[in-house]
C-alpha cells in the first residue's frame, strides 16, 4: 500500500507498539509500503529519535538471520513511580482488608489498564535479564505474568496447584505457603521449561515467600535458572522471607482488621532509585 511519509510513520508506530521486541526486516516494510528501503530507514530514524526523546523506548537494529529492526519498550522510573503512587491510593483502602490481614486485589488484577501498567513496570525492571520465559503460579499471578510477557515478547508458563491430567507428565514440588501455613504441592508440565532456560518468576503477592521458593525449587528440577523474581505486593510481615532476592512494586506495611486501618507504600523496586 502506497502511503505518504506521515501515514507510513503512523503505521510503523502501530506495528512496533503492537509487536514489542519483535525484529522486522527493512525489506518487509519496503514491500508493505511499496517504497525504497532508504525511505523506510529515514522513517525509522524519525521514530527512533521521537521514542528516545520521549523516553518511550529504543528502536534498534540487530544484524544476523534473526536480526532486524525492533522496538524495545522502556519506561521512565519517575513515570512508573507516579503511576504506582496513584495505584497505591486505590489499594490502601480499608474496604480491601480481608480476614488474616490480606488484601482484596482481584478487581485490579482483572482491570486491563492496571495490569498493562504493572506489566510495563516489570518489563522495565527486568529489561536486561534476557529472560527466555516467565513463570507464575495459578491463579492471580497469571494476568501479571501475561502482561509482562507481552512487553518482553516471551512466553509465560503457569505452575498448577495440583496435578492436572491436561498437563501431561508433570514435576511436583512441595512447599509451605505462608498464606495458608500448610504444606502444599505445585506441579508443572515436564514439557514446559527446556533445560538451561532463563526464567523470570512473577506473582501477585508475597507473604512468607514460600510459594516463590517453591517455584525456584521447581526450576532446579528442570535445570533452569531463575534470573529474577518480582511480586506486585509484598507483606511487610514476616520480615524474614524464605526468598531474599526479589523486587516488589508495593509493600503492605500495616493492616489492622479491628481498627480498619491499612498502610501501603512503594515497594523495593522503587527504593533502588531513591536518592
Ligand atoms: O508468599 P506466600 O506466603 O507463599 O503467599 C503468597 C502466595 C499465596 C497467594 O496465592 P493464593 O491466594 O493462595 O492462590 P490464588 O493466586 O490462586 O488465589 C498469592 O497469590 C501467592 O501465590
Amino acid at each position: 500500500m502506497k502511503l505518504k511519509r506521515s501515514a507510513r510513520i503512523a503505521e510503523l508506530t502501530r506495528i512496533f507498539i503492537e509487536n514489542p521486541r519483535t525484529p522486522f526486516q527493512l525489506s518487509y516494510f519496503s514491500e508493505q509500503f511499496d517504497v525504497a528501503k532508504s525511505s523506510i530507514s529515514e522513517d525509522i530514524a524519525i521514530l527512533e529519535e521521537y521514542f528516545r526523546e520521549r523516553g518511550l523506548g529504543e528502536v534498534i537494529t540487530t544484524a544476523g538471520a534473526s536480526g532486524g529492526v525492533k522496538y524495545i519498550p522502556r519506561l521512565k522510573i519517575e513515570e512508573a513511580r507516579e503511576w504506582m503512587l496513584h495505584e497505591i491510593e486505590r489499594l490502601a483502602v480499608p474496604e480491601r482488608i480481608l480476614p488474616g490481614g490480606f488484601l482484596y486485589m482481584s478487581d485490579l488484577l482483572g482491570e486491563t489498564s492496571f495490569i498493562r501498567g504493572v506489566g510495563k513496570i516489570f518489563a522495565e525492571a527486568f529489561a536486561e535479564v534476557k529472560a527466555d520465559m516467565i513463570l507464575t503460579v495459578e491463579t492471580k499471578g497469571i494476568p501479571i505474568a501475561l502482561a509482562t510477557a507481552l512487553y518482553l515478547n516471551i512466553p509465560m508458563v503457569v505452575v498448577r496447584r495440583d496435578n492436572k491430567v491436561t498437563e501431561g507428565t508433570t514435576v511436583s514440588v512441595n512447599y509451605v505457603s505462608g498464606s495458608s501455613g500448610r504444606i502444599q504441592t505445585m506441579s508443572l508440565s515436564r514439557r514446559s521449561v527446556p533445560q538451561n532456560s532463563r526464567v523470570l518468576i512473577l506473582d501477585d503477592f508475597m507473604k512468607a515467600g514460600g510459594t516463590t521458593k517453591g517455584m525456584i525449587n521447581m526450576l532446579k528440577e528442570f535445570h533452569a535458572e531463575c534470573v529474577g523474581v518480582g511480586v506486585l505486593v509484598e507483606m511487610a510481615e514476616p520480615v524474614e522471607k524464605l526468598v531474599t532476592d526479589y523486587i516488589s512494586l508495593a509493600k503492605l506495611s500495616e493492616v489492622d482488621e479491628v481498627k480498619q486501618t491499612i498502610s501501603v507504600e512503594l515497594g523495593s523496586f522503587f527504593k533502588i532509585f531513591e536518592k
